[in-house]
């Protein structure tokens, strides 16, 4: 009987599942967005239950939708949106809100740690502490919830992202992987063990904690009453580091980088553990008795400037409009727009960055704007790719996600970087990578050798713009940059 690897993608929007066959044709998918909640400004949460309904669900269309049974269903990968922050009790009931990785709830608890421990969160973690982490939501839940403390401390309740729910909920093993351990903060990347001097700096008891697994190993088999049947549940990853895996990114060096809400930027680097001021440094995966390091620019918004055009400024109809207004002028004509909603992340890090749109004069019309929203996103991946290359050397960028599909922003990054942008024909990178580490647990792909062989290229962006354009555009925008930093605190002190 020909089986079939079913992905879970359980994304910051939306819970999604897809089913793969050998050559990793999509065979159908099914998606579910649930609600974000915004209880007070900058803060972010989801309901796990809703998760969980919307995750169910889309497991069930993906299954009508390939017109199979879950008894062709070899085994199950997970993959999810990290660092978001869940805790539940023995019987799989969350007993509050998750805290979203978007959320900024803890920013002045991070803000007041930073100063004497940042040197050591850095060398433990690889991590440049920020609330973005899994560490001070936790604390943040343990003195803030009623009650959640003293359960912790007689060892009832179990913490874990989003990964970690779903596998507790799948099959009731507590356990994570090493990619998403190491996005928590509390993980040390060199010893491959969660960190008794950081537990005890964010006064986490140990015994919450997850056992954390290799990326691709059998974690425990789905309760019968969910699929009818008893399914190896055996790939867990991050959603950027599981991008990187289905995007073949096997060497050191080699790069992809994510278009989404925000985009990821991750370099492959092997053994090697390095570490830049301005970069993540984290597990890509854990493999056949090994872990792989990699490089990480983290940048928050990017797609999402894109939705703000049409749902804050509604002067775009939907994303792909922006291509058309875009290449209808020929230049941005001095308008930048730095879409820093939320501060800047990697490289800038800076969490009171506010965005801006400069240069704008009575001729600027849309088109304008449009363009510089696009360029933006471009020009905050080169800045990505310059921290990365003071430490390895990049060739070319593997591209995934939503926007990926617009070919001016391909051709304007290639430009903007001056190296190759290569858009694979699987675009569904993410889920991918999850059902290769689930897939090669089970025997059901047998290599690393067999899967990039499945890897193809649809497109090479190749770079067409002359130097001295190039270093003028670039320039204009680190111009812009300097001018949005630090703007909440300006005000604040106006
Ligand atoms: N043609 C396009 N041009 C520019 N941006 C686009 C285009 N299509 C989608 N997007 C943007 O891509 C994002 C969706 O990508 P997706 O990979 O689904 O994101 P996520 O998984 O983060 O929700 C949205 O923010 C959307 O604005
Ligand atoms: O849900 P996504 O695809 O926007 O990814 C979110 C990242 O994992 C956050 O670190």
């Amino acid at each position: 009987m020909e089986k079939f690897i079913l992905a879970l993608d359980e994304g910051t929007t939306s819970a999604r599942a897809m089913i793969f066959d050998k050559d990793s044709n999509v065979l159908g998918s099914g998606q579910y967005e649930f609600p974000q909640y915004f209880p007070k400004p900058g803060w972010v949460e989801h309901n796990p239950e809703e998760i969980w309904n919307a995750q169910v669900v889309a497991i069930k269309t993906a299954l009508e939708k390939a017109k199979i049974g879950p008894e062709k269903i070899a085994s199950i990968g997970i993959t999810n949106q990290r660092e978001t922050t869940i805790v539940w009790d023995k019987n799989g009931k969350p007993l509050y809100n998750a805290i979203v990785w978007q959320c900024r709830r803890t920013s002045e608890m991070v803000e007041k740690i930073k100063h004497e421990y940042g040197d050591i969160i850095k060398e433990k973690t690889g991590l440049v502490p920020d609330a973005y982490f899994s560490a001070s939501k936790l604390k943040w839940l343990l003195d803030n919830v009623p009650g959640l403390r003293e359960k912790a401390e007689k060892g009832e309740i179990k913490f874990g992202t989003v990964d970690s729910f779903l596998i507790y909920k799948l099959t009731g093993e507590h356990v994570t992987d090493y990619s998403n351990a190491s996005r928590t903060m509390l993980f040390n990347i060199k010893k491959l063990e969660w960190d008794d001097e950081l537990l005890e700096l964010f006064d986490i008891p140990q015994s919450l904690l997850p056992e954390v697994k290799e990326s691709s190993e059998i974690y425990g088999y789905t309760k019968k009453e969910i699929l009818g049947r008893e399914i190896p549940v055996s790939g867990d990853a991050g959603d950027q580091q599981a991008a990187l895996f289905g995007q073949a990114c096997f060497e050191e060096g080699m790069v992809k980088a994510t278009y989404g809400t925000g985009n990821f930027i991750l370099a492959n680097t092997g053994k090697m553990i390095l570490y830049s001021d301005n970069l993540l440094t984290t597990i890509a995966w854990g493999l056949n008795g090994e872990v792989n390091y990699a490089l990480e620019g983290s940048i928050f918004i990017t797609g999402a400037a894109i939705q703000w055009l049409r749902d804050g400024l509604k002067i775009i109809r939907d994303a792909t409009e922006t291509e058309e207004l875009a290449i209808r002028v020929l230049s941005n004509e001095g308008v930048y727009f730095v879409p820093a909603f939320v501060g800047l992340g990697a490289p800038y890090w800076d969490q009171y960055a506010r965005g801006l749109i400069i240069g704008i004069t009575r001729g600027t019309t849309r088109e304008h704007i449009a363009r510089a929203t696009l360029e933006a996103i471009a020009y905050l991946t080169r800045d990505v790719i310059e921290e990365m290359e003071k430490l390895i050397q990049v060739k070319e960028l593997r591209v995934d996600g939503g926007a990926t599909k617009n070919d001016f922003l391909m051709q304007f990054q290639a430009d903007i970087i001056n190296k190759n942008v290569i858009r694979p024909v699987v675009q569904e990178t993410t889920s991918l990578g999850a059902a290769y580490l689930a897939g090669l647990a089970v025997e059901y792909w047998e290599s690393l050798e067999e899967i990039r062989n499945l890897w193809k290229i649809e497109r090479t962006f190749e770079p067409v713009m002359d130097e001295e354009k190039r270093k003028r555009l670039y320039a204009g925008w680190k111009e812009a940059v300097k001018r949005a930093l630090a703007w909440a605190k300006v005000v604040e002190g106006l």
